[in-house]
């Protein structure tokens, strides 16, 4: 293809040659435009002319760089859309797209300020403008809301931000779509002054109004892709004898639809044969001569670099340095803006965290409390309850052994026993007989059975004495009989291991007074093991101070997570995605934005989870509260990050919370916060410490609870691992942000 010459580029502000774009639909591609030829002259009004679908809204996207042609070339100031000195996207261009796609949440003033922000104005300039627009489009309060609007006043609120900035070139998507025909003239001599002034600017607009085209410097007629005619809209007239532009187009469209069997462009045939096109005589330019040919079909193939240069300067100069912190914060100043609107976002961001961790307080890790339990002692002679017991020695040490005996003080040891039970813990419930109690924990009112024999205490007696603590034992005694027999329903283990717990300590202590008050060595009645101070932690640890590291961690990074899947996808889906590009924002820009965005709302998230876990709910912290806290910082950043690979990939946010809660629930289950690693298959384990949370919720736990500091290998590795990931995921996303600019 021949290079576009430097006349043409320099005279006109937009030049596209053999253009070819199409949509993909599954495998199939279907071809929106083939061959396309189009030229806007600076400084003049071109108006698009065409059939609902036939293609405009697409062209226009590429004339502002927001798509991509498969193949030809497009020209903007001359250069392609997107280079790097076009300033299209950019300050050179405003551009009105055919939705709002304006948050409905701001006023006027704050919308147009988001612009004026990113465009560098100053405030004199802004206000002035903003005066002006106010006025010129007959907008209602700077303080009503866009979604407050009618249908009406939100095109014009929309067009007001195209014309902000007073851009070089105009893009406008049908502006005068439910605009009253008064208004309507209005912005179409706003135009024609803008087109005739001094810097006079160039504007490209599309309409369904075909009459008021008639003020356009030149026409082009667009019908299934293809540009039946380009020419100022007296010479269609006088060209084609017609009264209006309206017949002009009808009569070109019977033309086309004859000769191509008014099939759309998809089906069309690829090539018109010599006698077809001379029939058409519609490609022809104003000297009459052929544009070009209507392309093989494997011109899709043949690709043209958008990004080759026409010339090694471009014709006119625009520079704007690629990142500037100035955008960054109009785009965070807009973001935060949006938040403070919005109550429900707040309190779910800054009060759930504080929720979760007092819900996850009281509710995870306490010891079950009041657990009903039958007990049955045959040995009582009422046959229900202890209504008095000695707590006295029952050994008489008067007499020497084998002469040794209980004394009467014996009777009741089962009462005694019961009397140790914590009844913090476990509530007993008197049962008359065995079978009773069977059938109370049947009816599941009860966990389980202490059940104690007719002769329990003197069995009791006996096998101490068999055991040889105290001599004289006597050796036809039933074992069984001098046994606290334990029944427990075990289907739930946690109250299970309670229980069993519970009921070992109750006997421990049972055996404890027993020795204090019959004067002997308690060891002889205690198991030959010794558990010593622990070297880490304390005896008092719960459930919950093993859990709490993991559920900070869990708490801070899915809601970082949650918060960032979001944050893209609703600026795309309300169409602000798109004039946020358009208005040159890079992609480097918006990322950084939309990261320090997330990070300033995480680390709220982070304060409250911390102050709560530690200072309201007094989880032990043995270690130091900088480190916990830049870990827990870093499992939200990494959060955050790979919230904004979600945000930037789906389309929609059923897609992306289906995608988060998929993350959320693997990620709780294998990262050791529910449970130790070593319980889980080593495959498993090993595949556990790949997830962004293993080694984190490891080194959180080592700090909390051990007191280790960055010294310690685990902690280093929690802190690495959590960086490395922000860095990848964070790489991933900006690269996925790049390529859907
Ligand atoms: N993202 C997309 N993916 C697939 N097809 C698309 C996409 N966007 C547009 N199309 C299809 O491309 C064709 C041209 O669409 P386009 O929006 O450019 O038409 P238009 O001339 O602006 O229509 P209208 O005047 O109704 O706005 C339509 O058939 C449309 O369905």
């Amino acid at each position: 293809m021949e290079k576009l010459n430097m006349e043409t580029l320099q005279s006109n502000a937009i030049v596209i040659e053999s253009a070819y774009k199409s949509y993909q639909s599954g495998k199939k591609s279907n071809p929106i435009f083939t061959n396309l030829n189009l030229t806007v002259q600076k400084g003049k009004i071109y108006g698009l002319l065409g059939p609902s679908g036939c293609g405009k809204t697409t062209l226009l996207k590429c004339m502002v760089g927001k798509l991509r042609l498969d193949a030809g070339k497009v020209r903007v100031f001359g250069s392609a859309p997107g280079d790097r000195n076009t300033g299209v996207p950019g300050a050179r261009v405003g551009y009105m797209p055919q939705e709002l796609a304006l948050f409905g949440e701001f006023n006027i003033e704050e919308t147009l300020k988001y612009f004026s922000r990113i465009f560098g104005m100053s405030e004199e300039k802004f206000q002035a403008r903003l005066e002006f627009l106010m006025k010129f489009l007959d907008l209602p309060s700077k303080s009503r809301k866009l979604e407050l609007m009618s249908g009406g006043q939100q095109r014009r609120a929309s067009l007001a931000v195209a014309l902000l900035h007073q851009p070089e070139l105009l893009i406008l998507d049908e502006p005068t779509v439910g605009v009253d025909p008064l208004l309507r003239q209005s912005i179409w001599e706003h135009l024609i002054q803008l087109a005739d002034g001094e810097d006079a600017t160039t504007v490209v607009i599309t309409t369904h109004y075909t009459e008021e085209a008639m003020q356009a410097n030149r026409v082009g007629m667009l019908r299934n892709g293809r540009l039946l005619a380009e020419d100022s809209p007296t010479n269609l007239l006088r060209t084609y004898a017609e009264p209006g532009l309206e017949e002009v187009f009808l009569r070109l469209c019977h033309v086309d639809g004859a000769v191509l069997g008014d099939t759309n462009i998809g089906s069309a045939e690829p090539g018109l044969d010599e006698e077809k096109r001379r029939t058409l005589n519609l490609l022809k330019n104003e000297d009459g001569e052929e544009k070009s040919e209507i392309p093989d079909i494997n011109f899709i193939d043949n690709k043209i670099d958008q990004d080759e240069r026409v010339d090694d300067k471009p014709v006119l100069k625009y520079t704007r340095t690629r990142f500037s912190p100035r955008v960054v914060q109009a785009c965070m100043f807009k973001t935060f803006n949006r938040m403070s609107k919005r109550w429900g976002f707040l309190i779910y961001q800054f009060v759930l965290p504080a929720l979760q961790v007092s819900l996850f307080c009281l509710a995870i890790g306490q010891d079950p409390k009041e657990l009903p339990i039958s007990i049955v002692s045959d040995e009582l002679v009422n046959g229900t309850h202890c209504e008095y017991f000695s707590q006295d020695c029952p050994v008489n040490f008067n007499l020497l052994p084998p002469m040794m005996e209980p004394n009467s003080n014996l009777g009741n040891l089962s009462c005694r026993f019961i009397n140790y039970l914590d009844d913090t813990t476990i509530q007993p419930i008197w049962q008359p007989s065995h079978q009773a109690a069977v059938e109370s924990v049947e009816l599941g009112q009860s966990w389980g059975i202490v059940y104690m024999g007719s002769n329990f205490s003197n069995a009791l007696y006996s096998r101490v004495m068999e055991s040889g603590l105290m001599p004289g034992g006597d050796d036809d005694i039933d074992s069984k009989a001098g046994k606290i027999q334990i029944q427990l329903d075990v289907t739930n283990q946690q109250i299970a291991f309670t229980l069993q717990l519970k009921l070992a300590q109750a006997f421990q202590r049972f055996v404890d007074q027993l020795a204090t008050v019959c004067h002997i060595s308690g060891d002889a009645a205690s198991l030959p093991l010794e558990f010593q101070e622990p070297v880490y932690g304390t005896d008092r640890l719960t459930f919950t101070d093993f859990m709490a590291p993991g559920i900070i961690l869990t708490i801070v990074h899915s809601m970082a997570l949650g918060y960032s899947a979001m944050i893209i996808l609703i600026e795309r889906n309300e169409g602000l995605l798109d004039r946020t590009w358009v208005a040159g924002v890079t992609s480097s820009e918006l990322s950084v934005a939309h990261f320090l965005c997330a990070v300033s709302v995480n680390l709220v998230q982070v304060i409250v989870t911390l102050a709560f876990m530690i200072g309201v709910f007094k989880v032990p912290v043995e270690g130091s509260l900088i480190l916990l806290f830049v870990l827990t910082l870093l499992q939200g950043l990494c959060g955050t990050t790979i919230g904004l690979i979600i945000s930037s990939v789906c389309q929609t946010q059923q897609d992306a919370t289906q995608i988060a809660l998929g993350i959320f629930y693997p990620n709780m289950i294998l990262s050791g916060i529910l449970w130790p690693l070593e319980a889980m298959p080593v495959a498993l384990r090993y595949f556990a410490f790949t997830l962004p949370q293993t080694c984190a919720v490891e080194a959180m736990r080592a700090i909390l609870l051990r007191g280790w500091g960055l010294y310690h290998p685990i902690v280093a590795r929690g802190f690495l691992v959590s960086l490395a990931w922000i860095a990848v995921t964070y790489i991933i996303f900006k690269i996925k942000i790049a390529r859907s600019h």
